[in-house]
């Protein structure tokens, strides 16, 4: 479900949010509040915003205004996926890999490539009625994932259970940027067929 932001379009701050959310990528449902019948004021609105300004932000149940403050919360929130590669993904892949690369094993441990479908559910939540990860742009986070989970379903595969990751990840190999990804996957790929089946 797409946060929902009141707002009321001539005003700056709420300008600033929407320029933030198209900045990134993200869909907002934007409900225009009517200040001068003085909607802000109404004891609806008052009890989501005791300070009845805009931009008020609902994601979900959770309530944050002053533009600042969202577009800190909105940037924090989608860099998460950013670090969902770093901090979980490639970790991850590092975990299986590296063993292998090193001669130390063969194998790819039972709990690893259970990680992995985590993993593959976690991005498959995150691309529910998205495009990318971020929303309807691709961004930096896209990048870094399609390098880490092109790479890493080798290990495990990506089944039919996570077909918004199948969808993006081939939307990811029609893409221009993509290309760069080829020629090293595919030394990837065989670096470590060969390792396994040495
Ligand atoms: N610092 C706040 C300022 C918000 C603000 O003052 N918005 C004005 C519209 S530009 C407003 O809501 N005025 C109605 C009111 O305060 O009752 C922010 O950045 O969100």
């Amino acid at each position: 479900m797409a946060p929902k932001v009141y707002s009321i379009d001539a005003s700056p701050p709420c300008r600033a949010t929407l320029m933030l959310a198209k900045a990134i990528g993200l869909t907002l449902d934007v409900y225009n509040l009517n200040l001068l019948e003085g909607e802000h004021l109404k004891p609806e609105y008052l009890k989501i915003n005791p300070q009845h300004t805009v931009p008020t932000l609902d994601d979900d149940g959770f309530i944050i205004w002053d533009s600042h403050a969202i577009n800190l919360y909105l940037l924090e929130k989608y860099d998460q996926r950013l670090h969902f590669d770093s901090g979980v993904a490639f970790s991850l892949l590092l975990r299986i890999a590296k063993p292998i690369r090193l001669k130390q094993t063969k194998l790819i441990p039972d709990n690893l490539k259970g990680e992995v479908r985590d993993t593959y559910g976690f991005l498959n939540a995150f691309l529910e009625g998205k495009k990318w990860t971020c929303g309807d742009k691709v961004t930096i986070a896209d990048i870094h994932l399609a390098a880490t989970i092109s790479s890493i379903q080798l290990f495990e595969p990506i089944t039919d259970s996570y077909p918004n990751v199948q969808r993006w990840l081939s939307n990811c190999e029609q893409q221009s940027w993509y290309q760069p990804n080829l020629k090293g996957l595919n030394d990837f790929n065989n670096l470590f067929t060969s390792l396994i089946n040495a």
